[in-house]
């Protein structure tokens, strides 16, 4: 027995309703909710249109369905269900084992992102990281060359296709900033308290001079001047300019550390970052733009953009990825990073399909203990923009060398669940750490405990969401993703089914954070992908039509077919074809 609720609105989009044959749109008239009894039809206005994002193979999926034809004996349903499609329905094995093993309310909510590096990048290497709970895989621009990026990317394609799991791959861009050189080969250099090192534009062939480090911009030795304090990776190591001569610049080390390749640069001049030229560097760099066109080419799922200065870059970028990607497949993530992106936070959030809390730069360029601060507000921006955001750097820095945390970073990554941010992401502790694999379980045990507690301690409790759609149907979107949730919280559902073509119904559903887990249906494997990045969706691919009463009796017998959902199990089913809400026991 279900009780739904239907939106739908003849009156201000004749245009849709003149054409009843449409595939995508029929009027509520032509459906049988035969099983569904207590069906209330509420008239609201507004309409769904056709998904833009549809492309022509997935949507002669979705339409020619054998269900996409109106209720008709659900034995049949099944039946037809099962044959046309063998696969059927499209989740990974871990996710699998996990809903079986745990059960619905138990599933991870919070995203877990793993940077690439020379530890991680083999295909077991990648596959273990895959089954420990790896979402998203991070490439940095920054290092590595594009034939390495080209065999990472294509490594978990092969992932992908052949284990069923849905890892996004997300581009990170280098930027403009000023960075030391690559060491030569060399992974480290230490320097020493008093030693004097020389920073240089100057380029070499082959082996690199002693105490020597190459900058990567060309302005660095006229920007800097005697007395400024040098800070490499946000002050890991510092020094302070004792002498300038041509294109080089001598510097004695004051705080002694390791120099990793490719470091970050700052420097500072009586306590404020200094902005000089380097300032007026474009954010995407023509590196960038060739590295962009090396992602668009490859197909990553997102790029995230270094350094944003202001929307306007975010608004170029989309435009350039709309001209030469499929309409839109590409998200863009904003890296917060900068005294710029601070003040334009708002905007530039607005403008993206994500934010990065990139503690690591961003704390070499405001004072640290302001990082904090500033990782709640992008966090508390994001959710009430609904735009994925991820928290990075440093979480586990110790696990680069050590098998276990300290208490301090375990309480960071606790932090960071506790504030409800989609993502958290590992860097070196990846990269090029020796416990990748035992970073990623920690990320993973600390998130599922700080969750349990909400649970345990009913934190879920909606915080008044403001209200963001500016057309009339994204309203109606809106306000049923929010009901859905509450009523999802009220009622102590075990799951919220959202049947979504381009997935924006099921980031609505994910920003109210609902006690439950959200099972977010989707045609293309692309939307899968990205929607992998977002709290608490577990995105599944499934051809679906507009008729939900099909839908439902089609995902109800392949979950059950595999053991993922049985009989009682209570479900709200919201739809962004046909705006409804069902509340249903799984038959
Ligand atoms: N593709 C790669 N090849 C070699 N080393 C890598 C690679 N990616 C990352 N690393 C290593 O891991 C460390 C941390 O990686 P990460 O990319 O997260 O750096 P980051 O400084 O946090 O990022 P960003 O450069 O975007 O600010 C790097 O300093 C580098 O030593
Ligand atoms: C991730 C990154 O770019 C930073 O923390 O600086
Ligand atoms: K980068
Ligand atoms: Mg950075």
């Amino acid at each position: 027995m279900s009780q739904s609720i239907q939106f739908s609105a003849p009156s201000r989009t004749p245009h849709l309703l003149h054409l009843p044959q449409s595939r995508f749109h029929r009027p509520l008239s032509s459906f049988s909710f035969r099983r569904f009894s207590k069906y209330t039809p509420i008239r609201a206005s507004s309409s769904p249109s056709p998904s833009p994002d549809l492309d022509s193979s997935s949507s002669s999926q979705v339409l020619l369905s054998p269900n996409g034809t109106g209720a008709s004996d659900e034995r049949s349903v099944v039946a037809t269900a099962i044959s046309t499609d063998t696969v059927g329905i499209e989740v990974d094995t871990v996710t699998e084992a996990e809903l079986k093993e745990n059960g619905f309310r138990s599933t991870r909510r919070t995203k877990l992102i793993c940077t690439i590096g020379p530890a991680t990048c083999g295909f077991e290497q990648l596959e273990t990281l895959a089954e420990g709970g790896m979402n998203v895989a991070r490439l940095n621009m920054c290092h590595g060359t594009r034939d390495w990026h080209r065999d990472v990317i294509r490594s978990v394609r092969r992932l992908n296709e052949e284990k069923g799991f849905a890892v996004a791959i997300m581009m990170d861009t280098e930027g403009s900033e000023i960075h030391m050189g690559d060491l030569g080969g060399e992974s480290s250099a230490k320097a020493e308290d008093g030693e004097t090192w020389t920073f240089t534009v100057r380029a070499f062939d082959s082996s690199r001079p002693e105490r020597t480090i190459s900058v990567s911009y060309d302005g660095f030795a006229e920007d800097v001047r005697v007395g400024d304090e040098l800070l490499v990776d946000g002050g890991m190591v510092r020094f302070e300019v004792i002498e300038k001569i041509g294109p080089d610049v001598k510097c004695k080390c004051t705080d002694p550390g390791l120099l990793l390749p490719r470091a970050n640069l700052t420097f500072w001049r009586d306590g404020s970052l200094v902005r000089e030229r380097n300032a007026m560097l474009p954010t995407i760099s023509s590196k960038d733009w060739l590295d962009i066109d090396f992602g668009i080419a490859e197909g990553v799922d997102f790029i995230a953009v270094s350094f944003v200065k202001s929307a306007e870059v975010i608004n170029h970028l989309k435009s350039y990825l709309a001209a030469r990607s499929r309409g839109g497949d590409i998200g863009v993530i904003a890296k917060i990073e900068s005294i710029d992106s601070l003040t334009n936070l708002e905007e530039i959030i607005l403008a993206s399909d994500g934010a990065m809390v990139a503690r690591g730069d961003l704390g070499a360029q405001i004072p640290l203990e302001q990082v904090p601060a500033a990782q709640q507000r992008i966090v508390q921006v994001c959710r009430a923009l609904n735009k994925p955001v991820i928290v990075a750097s440093q979480l586990l820095e110790s696990m680069i060398e050590y098998p276990t945390p300290t208490r301090a970073e375990v309480a960071d990554v606790s932090e960071a669940v506790r504030q409800r941010s989609d993502a958290l992401m590992l860097s070196g502790e990846s990269a090029m750490g020796q416990f990748p694999d035992k970073a990623l379980a920690v990320l993973r045990s600390v998130s599922l405990r700080i969750e349990r507690w909400w649970r345990e301690e009913k934190r879920y409790e909606a915080t008044p969401l403001q209200a963001i759609g500016s057309t009339f149907s994204d309203k109606i979107s809106e306000e049923i993703c929010n009901s859905a949730a509450k009523m999802a919280n009220n009622l102590g559902v075990d799951a919220v089914f959202v049947y979504t073509t381009n997935g924006h119904m099921a980031t609505l559903v994910s920003r109210c954070r609902p006690d439950c887990p959200i099972f977010a249906f989707t045609t293309t494997t692309s939307v899968r992908r990205r929607l992998n990045l977002q709290w608490g969706l577990i995105p599944f691919r499934l051809s679906f039509s507009d008729d939900m009463e099909s839908n439902l009796n089609k995902t109800f017998s392949l979950l059950k077919s595999r053991g993922m959902i049985k009989s009682g199990d209570l479900v709200i089913a919201v739809s962004d074809m046909l705006q409804s809400i069902q509340v249903m026991n799984v038959p």
